[in-house]
């Protein structure tokens, strides 16, 4: 069976890191944008990324930022894989990658059959498909679900994960119900925008691994 892949998003501070790592997750989102309530600075976040062993992987996450910054960016908190959240396109991604070769995860809204399929634009310049509810107030992070329906049956043209709305207690549902390979919440393990609350990331990691257990 595979292994669930569990990302936790958004985390600003060194007991909430380190509380996703303890519960779980494989993954650990770091969110570099200023308008959003969980913007780290490149210094800030250069500094937690250390917090994380190497069995966990660090995602930076940024939107529609520019090759070059991204690039220095990278160098100086060395994630894992880079998180692209807003109107990048297919030339964008493979230039990042020409700069700097990383993982480069693609994150796409889906409103519709049409968005689902056009995400396989992306399929030569990502490593991985991230599928969000269409934007909100902000690019992401809004705690919006996406209609599941559209998944069943889809044929994904790379790797892919579940991004919107989800929170301890739908993980489980959205799992049983779309088989998602990856699970990434923010919004809904918070007690305020931009505070993650360190109970509900164990929640969460404990119904995600519980949902992949039953379905072995
Ligand atoms: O978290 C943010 O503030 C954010 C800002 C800009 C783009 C993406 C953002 N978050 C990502 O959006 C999805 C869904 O989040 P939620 O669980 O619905 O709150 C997730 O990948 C977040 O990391």
């Amino acid at each position: 069976m595979p292994e669930q892949l569990i990302k936790i998003c958004g985390l600003t501070t060194s007991d909430t890191v380190d509380a996703a790592v303890d519960a779980g997750a494989t993954h650990v989102g770091l969110v570099h944008f200023e308008k959003s309530p969980r913007h780290l600075s490149i210094a800030d976040a250069a500094k937690l990324r250390m917090r994380v062993p190497d069995s966990v992987k660090v995602v930076l996450l940024t939107v529609n930022m520019e090759p070059q910054p991204t690039a220095e960016a990278l160098q100086e908190v060395q994630p894992d894989v880079l998180q692209l959240h807003g109107k990048e396109t297919p030339e964008w991604l493979a230039l990042i990658k020409s700069k700097a070769p990383i993982e480069v995860w693609k994150a796409v809204g889906i409103k519709d059959r049409t968005a689902l399929e056009n995400a396989a634009r992306f399929k030569d310049s990502a490593h991985r498909l991230l599928y969000d509810a269409a934007a909100g107030a902000l690019p992401g992070g809004n705690g919006l679900a996406l209609d599941w329906r559209l998944l069943v049956g889809h044929r994904h043209a790379l790797p892919w994960g579940l991004a919107g709305g989800l929170g301890p207690s739908n993980v489980a549902n959205a799992i049983r119900y779309t088989g998602a390979p990856l699970v990434d919440a923010s919004s809904g393990l918070e007690s305020e925008p931009g505070k993650k609350d360190i109970g509900k990331i164990r929640a969460f990691c404990e119904a995600a691994l519980a949902a992949r257990a039953e379905a072995a």
